[in-house]
C-alpha cells in the first residue's frame, strides 16, 4: 500500500469516528439534555461534545506532555460553566488519587502567615533549571535579588513529588493550593508542610529589613492606627564589633542579647511577658545611641524611638506602645529630660529648674503612666520587645523605673581607657598597634576623654598621611590639654574651698 493511500484511509476513518461521536453526542443532547434544559443548554452541549471531540483527536496525535495540557484545558473550559463545574469538581475529587490543600491569605478577616511564608519558600526555589526569573536589588545593596517567578511548581521531599499552584480567583482571592498523592499524606502533613513554613518564615525572617519608627503628634494621627509612627528604613552602620567597649562588658551584653532572642520557651514556661529593659547610663558622647543601633543590628530589630515630649497624656503612650511590633527595641532617650518623673510620686521638684517646669505643664505623660506602660500593657500588647532607656544621670531617676524586673540590666558606658581605644584605633586608623599606644594608655588613664572625642581625634583629616601618625600624636595633644584643664580646674577648687 503506497503511503497516500494509508493517509487518505486515515484520514476516512477520522472522519467516520467524528461522525459517529456527534452522532452520538446530538442524541444524547436531542434526548436527554434538550427535554431538560431547552435549546441553549443543547447548543452548550454541542459545543461541548465538538470540544471532546477535538481533544480526542489531539491526544491520539500529540506527545505526552501535551495531553495533559488537553487534559488541562478540558478541565477548565468545563470548569468555566458553572452548571458542570460542580459536577466536574465531584467526580474529579471522587476519582483522583490525589489531596489538595489550599492555603488562602485573608480568610475570615485573618491573614494567614503560611501562606506568606509559602510564598517565599516557592519564590526561593532559585536554580539554573528555572525559566521564569524575578530580579530586583535594594537600596544601597550591590548584589541582585532573583525570585522564582512562575505559577506551577514541583517540589520533591524525602523522595516524594508534589505540586504547587500560585493562585488568584476571579474575585481577587489569592492561595497557595498544593495537591499530592494521598499515598503520601504521613509525609506531607507530618513533615514536609512544616519544613516548607519554618523555611519560608527564616527567608523573611533574613530578608526583613530593619525601620527606625518615629512617634507622630497625636494632631497627627487622625482616626487610623497607622498614622501613629512614621518610619525610615535602619541603615545605621554601628555594630558590637565597632563598638569602643570594654570586651568584657561587650560580651556580657552580647550574650545577654542573644539570650533573649532564643527564650520563647522560657518565657511561657515561668509565665512571664517576653521583654527585656536595659538602662544605658554614662555622660554624653560615651556611646547609649551607638550601643542601641549595635543591638537592632545584632538583633535585627526595628527601633522604636518614643520622643515622650511630643505625646501629651498616658493614654496616648498606651495607644502608640500597642502599635508597636514584635522584635523591636522600644527607645526613650533622656528619660530624665523627657518629662518629669519625679512629681507624682511625691519628691520634691526642684523650683529652681525652669526648665523642668516647661516640660512638666506641657507634658501630662506621668510616672505612673509609664510604670503602668512598662509592666501591665506589656502582656497585652505581643511578645518580643526590648525597652531601652539613656539617661546621663543615673541619680536623678526614680527608683521605681529602675528596679530589677524593670530595667533588667543596667549598662554604664564611661570615658575611654586603652582597650575602647584599641577599637577605635583598629576602626579608623585600621592600627593594631603603634609605638605611641603605650603614652596614649598612660594619658587615657589620667583623663577623662569620652570615646566620642577619642574618635573625633583619630579621623584622618585632609592632606594627613594615612598611616596613622598624624592622628595619634593630634590625640596625644588632645589628651595632654585635657589633663592641664582638669590640673587647673582642681586647684581652683581647692582655692574655693
Ligand atoms: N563607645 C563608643 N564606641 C564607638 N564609637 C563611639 C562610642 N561612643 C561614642 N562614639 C562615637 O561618638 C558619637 C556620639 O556617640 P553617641 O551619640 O552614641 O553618644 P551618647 O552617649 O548617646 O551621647 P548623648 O548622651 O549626648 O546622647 C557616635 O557617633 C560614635 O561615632
Ligand atoms: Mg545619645
Amino acid at each position: 500500500m503506497s503511503q497516500t493511500s494509508v493517509r487518505k484511509d486515515q484520514k476516512l476513518l477520522l472522519l467516520q469516528t467524528k461522525k459517529s461521536k456527534r452522532n452520538l453526542i446530538e442524541i444524547l443532547m436531542g434526548s436527554i439534555v434538550k427535554p431538560m434544559f431547552g435549546d441553549n443548554i443543547t447548543t452548550i452541549g454541542s459545543n461541548i461534545a465538538g470540544l471532546l471531540f477535538i481533544i480526542e483527536t489531539l491526544r491520539r496525535y500529540f506527545p505526552v506532555h501535551l495531553k495533559i495540557t488537553i487534559q488541562e484545558l478540558l478541565v477548565n473550559a468545563i470548569q468555566r460553566l458553572p452548571f458542570f463545574k460542580k459536577c466536574a469538581d465531584k467526580t474529579l475529587a471522587f476519582f483522583s488519587p490525589y489531596t489538595r490543600i489550599r492555603f488562602i491569605e485573608i480568610e475570615e478577616n485573618k491573614y494567614n502567615y503560611a501562606y506568606s511564608a509559602i510564598k517565599t519558600y516557592l519564590g526561593a526555589q532559585v536554580n539554573p533549571q528555572v525559566k521564569n526569573l524575578k530580579g530586583s536589588q535594594g537600596r544601597g545593596r550591590e548584589s541582585l535579588d532573583f525570585k522564582r517567578d512562575d505559577d506551577k511548581f514541583e517540589d520533591e521531599y524525602e523522595g516524594v513529588k508534589m505540586w504547587w499552584e500560585v493562585l488568584k480567583s476571579t474575585d481577587g482571592v489569592k492561595m497557595c493550593r498544593l495537591t499530592f498523592h494521598r499515598s503520601n499524606w504521613e509525609v506531607v502533613t507530618g513533615s514536609y508542610l512544616r519544613y516548607v513554613v519554618e523555611e519560608g518564615k527564616s527567608i523573611e525572617e533574613k530578608k526583613k529589613k530593619v525601620k527606625l519608627f518615629m512617634n507622630n503628634p497625636s494632631s497627627n494621627w487622625k482616626m487610623q492606627m497607622k498614622n501613629l509612627w512614621s518610619s525610615i528604613d535602619f541603615e545605621h552602620p554601628a555594630t558590637f564589633d565597632t563598638m569602643a567597649m570594654d570586651p568584657m562588658k561587650k560580651d556580657e551584653i552580647m550574650r545577654d542579647l542573644l539570650a533573649f532572642r532564643d527564650s520563647e520557651e522560657y518565657y511561657k514556661k515561668i509565665g512571664k511577658a517576653w521583654k527585656r529593659g536595659y538602662l544605658l547610663h554614662g555622660p554624653p558622647g560615651t556611646g547609649k545611641s551607638t550601643t542601641i543601633a549595635a543591638m537592632a543590628n545584632l538583633m535585627s530589630y526595628s527601633i522604636f524611638d518614643l520622643e515622650l515630649t511630643s505625646i501629651e497624656n498616658n493614654w496616648e503612650l498606651k495607644k502608640l506602645v500597642l502599635a508597636t511590633t514584635s522584635k523591636s527595641i522600644i527607645v526613650i532617650e533622656d528619660i530624665d529630660c523627657s518629662l518629669d518623673l519625679t512629681g507624682e510620686r511625691g519628691v520634691k521638684e526642684d523650683q529652681s529648674n525652669a526648665e523642668i517646669k516647661k516640660v512638666k505643664k506641657k507634658n501630662a505623660v506621668t510616672l505612673s503612666g509609664l510604670l503602668n506602660f512598662i509592666d501591665g500593657i506589656w502582656s497585652a500588647c505581643g511578645q518580643e520587645r526590648i525597652l531601652v532607656f539613656t539617661t546621663n544621670h543615673l541619680g536623678k531617676l526614680d527608683q521605681a523605673l529602675i528596679r530589677r524586673g524593670r530595667m533588667d540590666m543596667h549598662i554604664e558606658l564611661s570615658y575611654c581607657r586603652f582597650e575602647a581605644f584599641k577599637i577605635l584605633a583598629k576602626n579608623y586608623l585600621n592600627l593594631d598597634s603603634h609605638l605611641l599606644f603605650a603614652e596614649i594608655e598612660t594619658l587615657l588613664e589620667e583623663t577623662n576623654m569620652t570615646p566620642a572625642d577619642v574618635a573625633e581625634n583619630l579621623m584622618v583629616k585632609d592632606g594627613e598621611s594615612s598611616g596613622g601618625d598624624g592622628s595619634l600624636k593630634g590625640l596625644i595633644r588632645a589628651l595632654e590639654q585635657m589633663k592641664l584643664n582638669q590640673h587647673s580646674d582642681e586647684q581652683q577648687k581647692e582655692i574655693n574651698k
